[in-house]
């Protein structure tokens, strides 16, 4: 059988590496930024005023006082957005609002609160100062400086610094890009009506979500003939419909019965169905689908099991998938932390990864549900794995484990 780590290996190679795309600030949020950001403009754009009120020379209004107001005529007004282009003759005010361009000629803004606000004659009562209420072109950054360094991953306020410096796309590591096809007639989409025998769909919801919350795209196809050829082709158009998938992500058809259309469909080429001593997640296959037109796209096929899906994903493509996006989102915290109970049986020879709850102050940690791979409520109310390593057998309540933190 194949170690966990061989088959980490094996899978974490065909994942691509992170490649700088273009995209449009709708999309960037939680994304990396690939590359330095160079502000083709200054901030502020230019020198504007920080108060509703009037563009002066601090000078006129030195020594205004309520005991000796100075009394000036308004010879423009300058709401913001106009372009300010009059310049401030001596002994005169423009009134103006906040943010707008500070006409050339005036070094300092006077508040309505210093004045009596008059339209055609401003009354002042108190005095300002050079620059007051003045902001300056360039003071938060300055053309040509550096707006943001690469690889800060995008918040809110990072889209906010590049729209107010007029970009409308900043690079980023582009998404993974994966073809999640679930197979086997006994699946139906949730929402539709269920026939004896049959189950709700659940592995590729999942694993999409899992895709997209470490910022993948993730694209469902759904096919559910017994016909090898019939998949293939399926496969083949979703392929060319959707350009760049990066990984085809199936769960489900690569165990030991007699319609695992997913392992015939890829097996022999350049992919491997092997047994990885795990539990759960023994089944696993990897490798390359070549597609009609020549072309190969990387391949991870996990067991069907919904809990051995979801736990092969998170011991064989999360990481991989947040490095080929560099660190879209941050990696599992793998800690220690004592048993609160026993773990009364173990398979020797087979890693295992039990659900568990992890206290909240992360002082102890008891395993959770059944170990059974069918316990999909259990591994929903879980919040971490307890990895017990190959060798052990069972352990006493207090030993220390591994713990993934996936809360
Ligand atoms: N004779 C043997 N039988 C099985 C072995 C074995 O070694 N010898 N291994 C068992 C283990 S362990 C696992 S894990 C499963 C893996 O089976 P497959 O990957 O081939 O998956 P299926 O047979 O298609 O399905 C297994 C199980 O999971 C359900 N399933 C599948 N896809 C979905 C889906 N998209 N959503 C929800 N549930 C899904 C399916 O209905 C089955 O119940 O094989 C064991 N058997
Ligand atoms: O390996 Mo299966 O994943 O034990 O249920």
């Amino acid at each position: 059988m194949r170690s966990v780590e061989e088959h980490q290996r094996r899978v974490a190679e065909l994942i691509r590496p992170p490649r700088p795309v273009p995209f449009q600030l709708a999309q960037v949020l939680g994304r990396v930024l690939a590359e330095d950001v160079i502000a083709p403009i200054p901030l502020p754009t230019f020198d504007n005023s920080a108060m509703d009120g009037y563009a002066v020379r601090a000078e006129d209004f030195a020594r205004a006082s309520a005991e000796r107001p100075v009394v000036l005529p308004v010879a423009a007004d300058i709401p913001a957005g106009s372009p300010a282009n009059v310049p401030l003759a001596p002994q005169s005010v423009h009134r103006i609002m906040t943010g707008a361009c500070v006409p050339p000629g005036a070094d300092a803004i006077l508040p309505f609160e210093s004045t009596d606000r008059g339209a055609e004659h401003v009354r002042a009562h108190a005095p300002t100062s050079l620059g007051a209420h003045i902001r300056r072109a360039g003071e938060d950054l300055a053309a040509g400086g550096l707006a943001l360094r690469a690889g800060v991953r995008l918040r809110a306020p990072h889209i906010g610094l590049f729209a107010a410096l007029g970009l409308a796309s900043v690079p980023v590591f582009a998404p993974v890009r994966v073809l999640i096809l679930s197979t086997g007639s006994e699946l139906v989409a949730p929402g539709s009506p269920l026939g004896p025998g049959q189950i709700y769909e659940s592995n590729a919801p999942m694993l999409a979500a899992a895709v997209e919350e470490v910022g993948g795209f993730a694209h469902q196809l759904r096919f559910v003939s017994d016909d090898v050829a019939q998949l293939r082709a399926r496969i083949d158009q979703a392929l060319a419909e959707l350009s760049d998938v990066d990984l085809i992500l199936t769960s489900g058809g690569v165990s030991a019965g007699e319609y695992e259309v997913v392992k015939q469909a890829f097996e022999g080429g350049e992919a491997e169905f092997v047994h990885v001593a795990m539990q759960p997640g023994k089944p696993q296959g990897c490798g390359r689908y070549r597609a009609a037109d020549g072309t190969t796209v990387p391949l991870v096929a996990l067991p069907g099991n919904p809990v051995s899906a979801q736990v092969s994903f998170e011991v064989f493509l999360r990481d991989p998938l947040i490095a080929a996006m560099d660190g879209g989102r941050p990696p599992r915290p793998k800690l220690r932390a004592p048993l609160a109970e026993p773990v009364l049986r173990s398979p020797s020879g087979k890693r295992q990864f039990l659900r568990g709850v992890l206290a909240e102050d992360r002082a102890s940690v008891s395993p959770f549900g059944p170990p059974g791979s069918h316990f999909l409520r259990s591994m929903a109310l879980s919040n971490c794995l307890v990895d017990i390593p190959a060798d052990v057998t069972s352990l006493p309540a207090g030993a220390e484990v591994a713990v993934w933190d996936l809360a």
